[in-house]
């Protein structure tokens, strides 16, 4: 059985105040799938991510979310298309203005929804990310880093989103409340069946999360696959970003893929 494509680029080129960041990338990710995109600082992973969103546009090339391509649509039904989408932005982008509940309600007084409605559904997601009662009325700067990142979860969870974006979920957490973030992670996406794409560079805490990595270097993707397939391709940046660490423990090893052939990309 094929599994439906949430997201495919296509010969995706990108350029950014006169520099190339992005030259003839393509890649899918399958309905279900959970796929981290990796590469040294600058390498324009979170430029990617954004072009996945419809926050950005590449100069060149297509982008397709749950088939539509959101560079070509109305207005409208970019907005219909957002709501459909959750994104964790790296440093949770909480209004500071409002209060944990409130953050939380937003989308959902968006999308129309009755306030009381809002504040139920709300407080069930804050529920689900583990914030408690007593920290609904706070403003975001009373919360550690960690419930930060639980609100932003719980705020990009609360139209239930077919798919979920996560910039770097695990920066500027200690590694207690990484670890814990993750394992929320994980446990959202089993409960949803999320679709996600995350950028990171904490794969050694993401990697019971992550089905496949996507490795950008060179304004290239140079390599896509399961992390086993990965530590196998021979390139500078990944022989040494992944080092013996996980070349010794990625286990299963099928033959090493590299480029776009890992998931027939084309
Ligand atoms: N609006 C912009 N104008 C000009 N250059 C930009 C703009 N946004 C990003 N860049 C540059 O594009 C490159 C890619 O940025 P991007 O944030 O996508 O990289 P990244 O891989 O996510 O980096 P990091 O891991 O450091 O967050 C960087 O060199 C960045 O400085």
């Amino acid at each position: 059985m094929t599994v439906p494509i949430a997201i495919q680029l296509s010969h995706i080129h990108t350029v950014l105040g006169g520099r190339v960041i992005h030259d003839d990338i393509s890649l899918q990710v399958a309905t279900g799938e959970v796929l981290a995109l990796v590469g040294g600082s600058g390498s324009g992973k979170t430029t990617l991510l954004q072009h996945m969103i419809g926050l950005t546009e590449p100069a060149a090339g297509s982008v397709t979310v749950l088939g539509e391509r959101p560079g070509q649509m109305s207005f409208m039904r970019q907005r219909a298309l957002r709501r459909r989408l959750g994104v964790v932005f790296q440093f949770g982008a909480l209004f500071g203005s409002l209060s944990v509940l409130e953050n939380v309600m937003l989308p959902l007084k968006a999308a129309r929804m009755p306030a009381d409605v809002a504040s139920m559904v709300a407080r069930l997601k804050l529920d689900e990310v583990g914030i408690a009662s007593a920290d609904l009325h706070k403003p975001p700067s009373a919360l550690s880093g960690g419930m930060v990142k639980r609100v932003a979860l719980a705020r990009s969870l609360a139209l239930d989103p077919e798919l979920l974006f996560l910039d770097e979920p695990t920066s500027g957490l200690d590694p207690l409340s990484a670890q814990s973030f993750v394992d929320l992670i994980l446990e959202t996406r089993q409960r949803h069946q999320l679709t996600a794409v995350m950028v990171t560079h904490d794969l050694a805490r993401m990697r019971r999360l992550v089905d496949r990595v996507a490795v950008l270097a060179d304004r290239k993707l140079v390599a896509i696959g399961t992390l086993a397939q990965i530590c196998q391709v021979q390139h500078p940046f990944i022989q040494s970003y992944f080092g013996a660490e996980f070349a010794t423990t990625a286990g299963g090893n099928p033959p090493a893929t590299s480029g776009r052939d890992a998931a027939g990309e084309s």
